[in-house]
């Protein structure tokens, strides 16, 4: 029986720590967990969750203007941000609740407040000193904010869910997942959005072609887009507003938002008492099992910086947990993660994009379907959808699949199942069609 005050510490209450302190506990341990903010971390508290429900917020534009098309008059439609801010705040104070609960169900200690590693088997939490014979650096990443004089004066993702009002005129500097979401949710609520970026394309790491699609819709739906232009400079005027900077000449905005990325939150965390070893980026380097170079001590989820999604940090979290006290050793399968962006409209992938299927195999075929989805048809809603499927022409194996268009990310998490299972495109054939489905797509492709 350890000495200790707790078999493990966590640091850190979000997707990746509460699974490894609720699992870990479930497997025989005594667990404590800190945390600096509030119960659930990003995705609960201002990641995933709230995003999302913005996203289905923004969609009834849409849906609304579509409607008349279908037979339905809305009259005096007209958005309440305090409404959709208020309501969303809350369903995230309930979830952060239920995580509580959870952990407080599997006898978790929890600390609310901020916690430092001062050594390979001990914490400090406020004034009280803790040992553990496992520490778990679970703590996240936060926004990576450019350091260009005035940048102070813009906001990040973290603060874009409590806006007092909607800005009328707003930059959002980035063209990642989080510029290209916000930048779809805010467009639909009449906000004019420009996103700036300062290399020449959004999304890399995504098939080129689905990529393209999304950039040709955002635009008609009034986004603007600015490309190779780093933000120079910002100047609060006396106004309120926000002159920014950029290679092409000034221009105005009410707000700026920064969606340059997220860095692990490693500073100030006392890791160097340890001997944990961080990279150039400030993630802490772990081998294949999350153990860093303290024996100690492990770390999974953003902080890491292997893959910024919660499943990922949740599936650390349970191997870290299966390995470390389930005696059941569990590596994480890296291979064949998919992913989606809730832009408008969403697009998601899995396994390799063309690109990369041609540059690493050589000869693929890639098949393709580029439709009009037939709600868009009848609403007179001009945007087509987008599906590619990959298929390395020697095997015939699937080895990706990318989308864009109504739903995409519902239709890809069921695709990805057969794409990590390595089936064949032939085998996809077989399957009878869902008639009239967009998905129905998949089995036709020809
Ligand atoms: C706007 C936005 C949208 C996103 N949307 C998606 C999405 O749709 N799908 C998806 O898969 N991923 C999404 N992500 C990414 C996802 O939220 C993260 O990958 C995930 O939350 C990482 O989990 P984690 O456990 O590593 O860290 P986190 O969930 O960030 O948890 C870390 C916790 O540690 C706490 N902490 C930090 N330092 C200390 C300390 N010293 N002491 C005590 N506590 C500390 C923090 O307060 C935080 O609560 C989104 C992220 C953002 C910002
Ligand atoms: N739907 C989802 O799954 C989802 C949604 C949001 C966030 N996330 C996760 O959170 C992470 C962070 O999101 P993000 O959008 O901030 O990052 P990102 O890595 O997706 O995009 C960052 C963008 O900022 C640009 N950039 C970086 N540094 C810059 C600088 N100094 N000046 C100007 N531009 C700069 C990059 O070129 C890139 O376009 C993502 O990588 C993702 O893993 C996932």
């Amino acid at each position: 029986m350890s000495q200790r005050d707790f078999n493990l510490f966590v640091i850190g209450a979000g997707s990746g720590g509460v699974r490894a302190a609720r699992v870990s506990a479930a497997h025989g341990a005594k667990v404590a967990v800190a945390e600096e903010y509030r119960i659930g971390g990003t995705c609960v508290i201002r990641g995933c969750v709230p995003k999302k429900l913005l996203v289905y917020g923004a969609h009834f534009a849409e849906d609304l203007e579509d409607a008349r098309r279908f037979g339905w008059h809305v009259e005096g439609k007209r958005f309440d941000w305090p409404t959709l801010r208020d309501n969303v705040l809350a369903e995230v104070t309930r979830l952060s609740g239920l995580y509580t609960q959870t952990l407080e169900n599997n006898k978790v200690k929890i600390l609310q407040e901020r916690a430092v590693v001062t050594g390979p088997n001990s914490v400090r939490v406020g004034e009280c000193e803790y040992t553990a014979d496992v520490i778990l650096i679970a703590t996240g990443a936060r926004p990576h904010v450019p350091k260009q004089p005035g940048c102070e004066h813009g906001i990040t993702s973290n603060e874009a869910f409590h806006l007092e009002q909607l800005p009328k005129r707003l930059l959002i500097a980035g063209g990642g997942y989080i510029a290209n979401e916000f930048a779809g949710v805010f467009n639909e609520f009449g906000v004019k959005v420009t996103v700036v970026n300062r290399s020449d394309a959004i999304l890399r790491g995504y098939d080129a072609q689905i990529r393209d699609r999304l950039l040709q819709i955002s635009m008609i739906k009034g986004i603007q887009f600015l490309f190779n232009s780093p933000i120079e400079k910002i100047v609060k005027e006396s106004s309120g507003a926000l002159t920014v900077h950029m290679p092409g000449g000034p221009a105005e905005f009410d707000a700026v938002m920064f969606a340059t990325g997220r860095v692990p939150n490693t500073q100030g965390l006392g890791l160097e008492s340890a001997g944990v070893e961080v990279d150039e980026n400030g993630a802490v380097r772990v081998d294949d099992e999350s153990r860093s170079t303290c024996p100690s001590i492990y770390a999974v989820g953003d902080v890491t910086d292997r893959v910024q999604l919660t499943p990922v940090a949740i599936r650390e979290g349970q191997a870290f947990a299966d390995t470390v006290f389930g005696k059941k050793p569990t590596k994480v399968d890296y291979s064949c993660i998919p992913s989606a962006v809730f832009s408008h409209p969403p697009l998601a992938g899995v396994g390799m994009t063309e690109g990369e299927a041609r540059n690493r195999l050589g000869a693929v075929k890639v098949y393709t379907a580029d439709f009009r989805p037939m709600k868009n048809v009848l609403a007179g809603r001009n945007e087509r959808a987008l599906y590619k499927v990959i298929v390395d022409a020697a095997s015939e194996k699937i080895v990706g699949a990318h989308m864009i268009g109504p739903d995409a990310p519902e239709i890809l998490q069921v695709l990805a199942i057969a794409v990590k299972a390595g089936i064949r495109k032939s085998q996809l054939d077989e399957v009878v069609a869902v008639h009239p489905t967009m998905a129905e797509e998949l089995v036709l492709l020809k």
